[in-house]
């Protein structure tokens, strides 16, 4: 286990970096009839992007600015809902206890309370039961919002397509074409629509911030969000922090730990955070594009540092508070902290990347 203790708080220092992140145009891996050197053109990209930040904008993804812009709407509406219309989603009411609706300052990183109201998404399993993640959603009634289950559901669609685009592409640039035809079965899919009020000025950061800094646990993060300048933040390589400011019609997308631990660290899963000091409230929806459930993952020998071993651990594994694996990962039962509880005296760690 790490020493978490001796972790830096990411979440309050640093200075803003002037560079800019990439951008990947994975078209051609939408597209049947592309030419193979328009195929490596985007895997190269992807490649360096990856080493290097970790982080990129992604655009000819083939999903129109128009349709992202109603989910974004959606997003906005079901947080304008009457608290108690939220609330009578509230997560503590799944039967597995991670689905629905969080309050602001529920959500916990780092041991602080982020400034943030979320909804949590997760697929259902055919038989739910009060299993870790294995509940039924709670979703708003139709009367609420009218569509908006068939319209998150549809979106879930789509973007598993383009994350299996990503797979193929890091195929061509990594090899382990079983292991990538492997991360483009049965995908696992989580989806969180977040609303985050405007800091306001006189707020105290050392408090918590609208996000705290984390890595995502999964394969790659595909980010749609209001554009608000300077919310989000990414990890430079040199500790200083790139604003990654929404492009119109692009994704913002990032590397998870499960990408970042199968390369033994070269593709990163890249510390990010949100500070958002602007006018307006700010919807984000991220979309988790995860592997198969169960899939063992076995980090690839050739790209692991000298020395270093990881036993090989499934997914699911990392996600739940199961005290039967290896390494008593948990990311997700370890999140959220009621308003009226206190908060843990010690920050989460995330083992896998070892860097709390
Ligand atoms: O809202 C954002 O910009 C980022 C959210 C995020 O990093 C996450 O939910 O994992
Ligand atoms: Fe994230």
């Amino acid at each position: 286990m790490p020493d978490v203790s001796a972790l830096r708080d990411r979440s309050v220092d640093g200075h803003l970096s002037s560079a800019q992140l990439p951008v990947v145009d994975i078209a051609p891996y939408l597209d049947a009839s592309s030419s193979k050197e328009a195929r490596n053109a985007t895997s190269e990209s992807l490649d360096r992007a990856c080493r290097e930040f970790g982080f990129f904008y992604v655009t000819g993804h083939g999903l129109s600015p128009s349709y992202l812009d109603s989910l974004l709407s959606l997003g906005h509406r079901f947080f304008d809902l009457p608290m108690a219309t939220k609330e009578s989603i509230h997560i503590f009411k799944s039967q597995d206890g991670v689905r629905g609706y969080q309050r602001i300052g529920e959500n916990v990183t780092y041991a602080k309370r982020d400034q943030q109201e979320a909804l949590d998404i997760y697929p259902e399993p055919e038989i739910p039961s009060s299993a870790q993640l294995e509940g039924s959603q709670q979703w708003p009634t139709e009367e609420d919002m009218p569509g908006f289950r068939t319209a998150v559901l549809e979106y879930t669609e789509r973007m598993k397509v383009v994350g299996r685009a990503f797979m193929r592409a890091m195929a061509d640039s990594l090899g382990h074409e079983d292991v990538f035809e492997e991360l483009q079965t049965d995908n696992y899919w989580v989806l969180r629509v977040i609303g985050y009020p405007p800091l306001p000025a006189s707020f105290d950061t050392d408090t918590g911030i609208s996000c705290g800094a984390h890595t995502d646990y999964g394969c790659l993060t595909f980010l749609l969000a209001d554009p608000t300048p300077g919310a989000l933040q990414v990890e430079a390589k040199d500790g200083s922090w790139i604003p990654a400011d929404p492009v119109p019609g692009a994704f913002v997308v990032n590397i998870g730990d499960i990408i970042d631990t199968l390369t033994g660290h070269q593709y990163k899963s890249t510390y990010h955070r949100v500070i958002h000091r602007g006018e307006k409230y700010r919807v984000s929806i991220p979309f988790f594009f995860e592997p198969m459930r169960d899939m063992v993952i076995k980090p690839f020998a050739e790209m692991m540092a000298p020395g270093v071993k990881v036993e090989p651990f499934t997914y699911f594994d990392h996600l739940k508070a199961s005290s039967n694996s290896i390494l008593l990962r948990s990311m997700i039962y370890r999140h959220f902290v009621a308003n009226d509880q206190s908060l843990p005296d010690k920050p989460n760690s995330n083992e896998l990347t070892n860097r709390g």
